[in-house]
């Protein structure tokens, strides 16, 4: 563990870091699931590959054999005096090309059938991320060590690909060296323990170097991930403006090389000793390999055997030496693969913590009494601070609810808990005098409509990016169409050269940059596009010039009339036409009523509102 010496102290224990001989062993367990997957990918193809490379493990066993016949009759045939029959020569060398032959055409179809086979399984285990990503709680992407794990899980759908190759070419060659060494034993048994003594030792330092380069790898992630990021915001359309205004490149530049350096040299160090060994390991092989060569030629040179059987047995063994050696190498890889590969199947098996109940309630239609809080409190993972605490009140089915407070306030933390994106951490929120876990979590998440202050800018059509709202209603223009409208989306769009069609962003080629008040339009449009309940507006207009926000929300108010709304926003002209407001301030209810009440009560609220009426004088 001398690498790892100097490792700050908020890398993973050395222990976990540190994957034994026994482990990557023991990772060998999650072949059999892997290969499930791939027989789930295509029977078919996995069935024809199989059937190849079986074929293709007796090939050369036989281009041996027949090579052995070929020089046997050449020597007998120079010795015969008179006329000479060639035709079983001929006959051989006919066998001999129709095996080569075979041989082309079955590596050709185990390279097409890998990497047809290899695309399918990448594809498949890409989706099933993206699907089980879906189901895990919004609090598990905030944690670094989760992401990390999504991070290595990512890498696995694409690199593991090559993991099926070398497991199915690992059998392949076993079963050749099956067959090799049938010939081998009838001529001296002795010649396969100087084959194993020729490889164990090469095999045993692969072990050891690939277990080191993985622990290193693995204890990396982190720094890894920093540096993809770096790698990211150094050159990238999203922060380009800024490196340069604020001419950041040295910077960042100077970051990266830190980091990257320090990985550079501990990795150095690890190749580089594992070439010596390397070379020294080999150096042994190849020198046993020679002592069972000087051994068969004198073999031959005393008539022992013959001169077809020298080269037989000469090929059989260099054949086997290279196949074992290849094995060797090749189970370290695949052992290595299948702790990677453990990675994928962690991710996978993640399971999140807000579950649906055995026998979720629907939520009710239409909501009655509305939304209860009681005594709500919330802490984020990791955080020994109170996000929300003591939250008590009714929001009433229909009502209109603003929002306020001070940045960090914990507005934001407030409508994820009522979204149930998050489960409070003490206290219980109820939906019409039902605790909120009791419902079914797709029906609720269906009900409710958030529009998030950080919406995503997706670099897809309008049309999509609108659709998004309400996915399921892709295809139906009309509701696009009439949430652009309500949102006042459609007069932007309908400036774009190819109207909803038009993709929006910069990241593809004929995408259309929208400005920050425009994209929002957009989003606000997902807002209507939803059959929910409960509309949850964070921050919606805070891109919108003074015209657009008034237009925004009193359209807003005349479209939703009967659902219940929560907005958040730091201006109090839009904030005033909510029906309550709910003033938070660090965490705590700190007032709670109409407008009119709250600037009779004189507090807070009353204060932060003059506060901004007198700006706006
Ligand atoms: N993912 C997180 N992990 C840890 N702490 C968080 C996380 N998100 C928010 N917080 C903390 O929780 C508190 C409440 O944050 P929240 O986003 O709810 O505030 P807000 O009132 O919406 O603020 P703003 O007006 O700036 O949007 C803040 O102190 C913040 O630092």
């Amino acid at each position: 563990m001398k690498l790892f010496r100097d490792r700050p102290a908020t890398k993973p224990k050395a222990a976990d870091d540190k994957k034994s001989f026994k482990e990557q062993v023991g990772a060998l367990k999650n072949l059999p699931k892997f290969f499930r997957l791939i027989w789930e990918t295509s029977p078919a193809m996995t069935i024809g590959n199989l059937v190849l490379r079986l074929v293709k493990s007796t090939l050369p066993l036989s281009m041996l054999y027949v090579g052995k016949l070929i020089i046997d009759e050449v020597i007998r045939l120079i010795d015969v005096t008179g006329d000479r029959d060639l035709n079983y020569l001929w006959l051989l060398v006919a066998a001999e090309l129709g095996l080569a032959i075979v041989s082309d055409l079955i590596n050709r179809g185990i390279t097409l059938l890998d990497s047809l086979l290899g695309d399918l399984f990448s594809n498949k285990t890409s989706i099933q991320l993206i699907e089980h990503a879906a189901t895990l709680d919004l609090t598990q992407f905030e944690d670094a060590t989760f992401y990390d794990k999504l991070e290595r899980a990512r890498r696995q759908t694409v690199t593991r690909v090559v993991l099926m190759s070398q497991v199915l070419s690992q059998l392949q060659d076993i079963v050749t060296i099956g067959f090799l060494a049938v010939g081998l034993v009838a001529f001296n048994p002795w010649l396969i323990v100087i084959l194993l003594i020729a490889v164990i030792p090469s095999f045993l330092g692969e072990t050891h170097f690939n277990e080191r380069t993985y622990s290193l790898s693995r204890s990396w992630t982190p720094e890894r991930r920093e540096l993809d990021y770096l790698r990211y915001i150094g050159a990238s359309d999203e922060t380009a403006k800024e490196i340069k205004t604020f001419n950041l490149s040295g910077f960042l530049a100077e970051r990266f090389k830190l980091l990257s350096d320090k990985y550079y040299l501990l990795n150095k160090s690890l190749i580089i000793k594992r070439a010596v060994w390397g070379i020294a390991l080999s150096a042994l092989g190849t020198l046993a390999y020679y002592g069972a060569y000087v051994f068969i030629l004198a073999q031959t040179v005393t008539g022992a055997i013959t001169v077809g059987s020298l080269t037989f047995l000469a090929g059989s063994f260099s054949n086997m030496r290279g196949l074992l050696q290849g094995i060797m190498m090749r189970f370290s890889q695949i052992a290595e693969s299948a702790l990677y590969l453990q990675d994928l199947f962690d991710f996978l098996e993640l399971k999140p913590q807000i579950t649906p109940p055995t026998n979720p309630l629907p939520v009710p239609r239409p909501i009655q009494q509305g939304f209860t809080f009681e005594q709500v409190g919330f802490k984020y993972q990791n955080s020994e601070r109170w996000a929300v605490r003591n939250l008590s009140f009714h929001l009433r089915a229909g009502e209109k609810l603003a929002l306020v407070g001070e940045n960090g306030a914990g507005k934001t933390t407030l409508v994820k808990l009522l979204a149930r994106l998050y489960e409070p951490t003490e206290g219980r929120i109820l939906l019409d005098g039902v605790d909120l876990r009791e419902y079914d979590l797709n029906d609720l998440r269906h009900q409710v409509g958030i529009i998030f202050q950080d919406y995503v800018r997706f670099q897809m059509s309008a049309s999509d990016n609108i659709a998004i709202g309400q996915i399921s209603n892709i295809r139906d223009t009309e509701r696009i169409q009439g949430s652009a409208q309500k949102s006042l989306a459609d007069p932007v769009i309908q400036r774009l050269p190819d109207k909803y069609d038009q993709v929006l962003g910069k990241r593809f080629n004929k995408g259309v940059e929208l400005s920050g008040g425009e994209w929002q339009k957009v989003a606000l449009a997902r807002a209507y596009m939803r059959d929910a309940q409960l509309l949850i507006l964070d921050e919606p207009t805070s891109a919108l010039d003074a015209r657009a926000e008034h237009e925004v929300f009193i359209r807003f108010s005349e479209l939703i009339a009967g659902k219940t709304a929560v907005l958040i926003s730091h201006r109090f002209s839009t904030v005033r036409m909510a029906d309550r407001i709910l003033f938070l301030e660090q965490g705590q209810l700190k007032e709670l009523g109409s407008h009119e009440e709250l600037l009779a009560q004189n507090g807070k609220y009353a204060e932060l509102f003059k506060l901004q009426a007198k700006g706006y004088l």
